[in-house]
């Protein structure tokens, strides 16, 4: 189980790192950021030479000196850090959602499928603290029954749908179970990537048992006043039980019920601990028969406190994945319904095309496509819409004035991306190079080369090894059309991933001679990454694919050639193109 979430969480990598592949070229084609220590930062601001700051709430904050030079230093992210800004006399630009950088991640993380997103990021805590503020007052709300929504409106799914189908008629039959003897479980866990129609998959489950649906999130609880949480909880169940039958709907439930461990997990705090027990309590105190139903969801499962998982509590766990090429086109179909498609449209292709979209990001396929047919008046929505749309699902929309990239630059990433596919096409002949793009996009990505792997289970170590050289790929080709000197900043991401695959493959897997057989993650845990045998043996395998890559750049240079100077002409190529060309 453990070691096949691991090789879903690689899988994901693959894909994405591509797409990261330029994040940062982009960024710093046009700015020239420099890191700086946060501690010099302050010397700065104290000798008055910052002009102005970008502030969000992602890691890192940017900005520019007096001196016309840019800077990018660590968000201290305290309360007062505007204020003291502004005192001094520096612009403070205000951005509401995340730097470009960490769209970028954040999308990616998506993408991953959200199994993975406590490895790399735990900025949650900042904007649930905001989010907190605003969503106070309305914690308890009640949405009853969500009429019109039936398991007809979930796609795919097919087995979650069939568990919960069972619900249906504990809820509305309790006393036939009772006859029994049986118990009925209170509790259902919902677990798996975002957008998969967790909170759909709850509210047909409502809606099918015509009862009231009561949902509160996770989040909502997170550092509200002592006592405030636990008494939310009992409201609610209080509110349910008054109706009778229902539906309670708990989102994000790991943002309550996170394993304690120590000082260090914001999970852990008392008073989260309080509403975790106050839920608890709730769900053994209603009577086993009462056709009251609480379902949990969570992207996280493995983060669960074990309390919650116990019998009479979650003991219910139902995975909803993302969606397979058919649960795809499903999907597709049911959002596509109310819209008027041209015959030029093939879903079934799209459905291939869309690899790791979860069932929000289709929705969201089919209604910018629609928006874009609307706002060019067509008739209805064609290919070209929908081949619009999937970059801005993607990647983000794309930039509009691109007049004003330098040519220089334009042609750096062409070389870098098509570094990347050729190696893709060179190494990895099974995965398909479906698109190939050097449209900037406006949350700061440089351009990517999506790659789509085989659907299969297991990863081989020649798999891995060929993905990192896919990784490389850019940054070798650049260093071999450019030279030593002249290879970019474009690449880090890349680098991130090579050696983020690198130490999964010998720490993890075992696929290493050298290291044998221990799986180094479960003797050093989060140390891993430090630890001095794993990096001197990281190095010596990126270096070794690292020369690996260049050589075979060097020998199908031709081919780069060509599928860089026709990426400086079309801007994007599909896979059509890219099989012509490589051939
Ligand atoms: N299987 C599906 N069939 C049809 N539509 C879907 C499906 N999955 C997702 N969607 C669409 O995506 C939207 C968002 O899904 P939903 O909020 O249920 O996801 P979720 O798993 O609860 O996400 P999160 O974990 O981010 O809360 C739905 O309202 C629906 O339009
Ligand atoms: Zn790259």
């Amino acid at each position: 189980m453990r070691i096949d979430r691991k090789v879903k969480v690689l899988l994901f990598l693959i894909i994405s790192i591509a797409l990261l592949s330029s994040l940062y070229s982009y960024m710093n084609s046009n700015k020239n950021y420099k890191e700086i220590s946060y501690k010099r930062f302050l010397s700065y601001v104290e000798n008055g030479q910052v002009e102005k700051v970008e502030l969000d709430d992602s890691p890192k904050i940017t900005g520019k000196l007096k001196n016309g030079n840019y800077f990018v230093t660590d968000n201290p992210r305290t309360e007062n850090f505007k204020e003291n800004l502004l005192k001094n006399n520096i612009k403070v630009k205000e951005t509401n959602g995340n730097s470009a950088l960490m769209q970028g991640l954040t999308f990616i993380l998506f993408l991953l499928g959200i199994g993975a997103i406590g490895y790399f990021l735990n900025n949650n805590m900042t904007k649930q603290a905001q989010k907190e503020m605003a969503v106070m007052s309305n914690v308890d709300e009640e949405n009853f029954s969500e009429k019109d929504i039936s398991f007809k409106d979930v796609a795919g799914n097919e087995e979650a749908i069939g568990s919960l189908k069972e619900l249906v008629d504990f809820i509305q039959n309790p006393d036939k179970y009772d006859k029994y003897g049986a118990r009925i479980p209170r509790g259902v866990l919902l677990y798996g990537p975002p957008g998969t129609g967790k909170t759909l998959l709850a509210k047909a489950l409502a809606g099918e048992a015509k009862v009231p649906f009561y949902s509160v999130a996770g989040s909502d609880f997170i550092q509200v006043y002592a006592g405030l949480g636990a008494s939310r909880i009992r409201t609610l169940f209080k509110k349910a039980k008054e109706s009778g039958k229902s539906v309670i709907f708990i989102d994000e439930i790991d943002a309550l019920g996170k394993k304690r461990k120590g000082n260090f997990s914001n999970g852990g705090s008392d008073e989260s601990d309080r509403t975790l027990n106050a839920l608890l309590t709730e769900m053994s105190g209603f009577k086993e028969n009462e056709g009251i139903i609480v379902v949990a969801a969570t992207n996280r499962i493995d983060t669960l406190d074990e309390a919650l998982l116990r019998p009479g509590r979650f003991d219910r766990q139902i995975e909803v994945g993302l969606p397979d090429v058919n649960a795809r086109y499903k999907i597709l179909s049911l959002h596509s319904k109310n819209k008027p498609l041209s015959d030029s449209v093939n879903l079934k292709k799209v459905a291939h095309e869309t690899v790791y979209f979860s069932g929000a990001m289709l929705e969201n396929l089919m209604n910018e496509s629609a928006m874009l047919a609307a706002k060019n008046n067509d008739p209805s929505i064609n290919m070209n819409h929908i081949d619009k749309a999937f970059y801005t699902v993607l990647v983000g929309e794309e930039k509009k004035d691109r007049s004003t990239i330098p040519f220089e630059d334009k042609k750096i990433t062409a070389y870098h991306e098509a570094g990347h596919a050729l190696i893709t096409k060179l190494v990895s002949k099974e995965n398909r190079v479906t698109k190939v793009s050097i449209i900037p996009s406006t949350r700061g990505m440089g351009g990517f080369s999506m790659n789509i792997p085989p659907d299969k289970m297991y990863q081989t170590k020649n798999d891995i090894k060929n993905n990192i050289m896919v990784a490389l790929g850019g940054r070798a080709a650049e260093e071999v059309v450019f030279g030593e000197n002249n290879i970019t900043t474009g690449a880090s991401s890349d680098l991130k991933k090579a050696t983020e695959m690198s130490l999964s493959m010998i720490g993890i897997y075992g696929m290493d001679k050298e290291l044998g057989l221990l799986n180094y993650e479960s003797i050093l845990g989060q140390n891993m990454e430090g630890n001095k045998i794993l990096i001197d043996r990281i190095k010596d395998i990126l270096d070794n694919l690292y020369s690996e890559t260049k050589k075979l750049i060097i020998d199908n240079i031709d081919y780069l050639d060509k599928i860089a100077s026709l990426l400086l002409e079309k801007e994007v190529l599909d896979e059509e193109d890219m099989n012509r060309l490589v051939s």
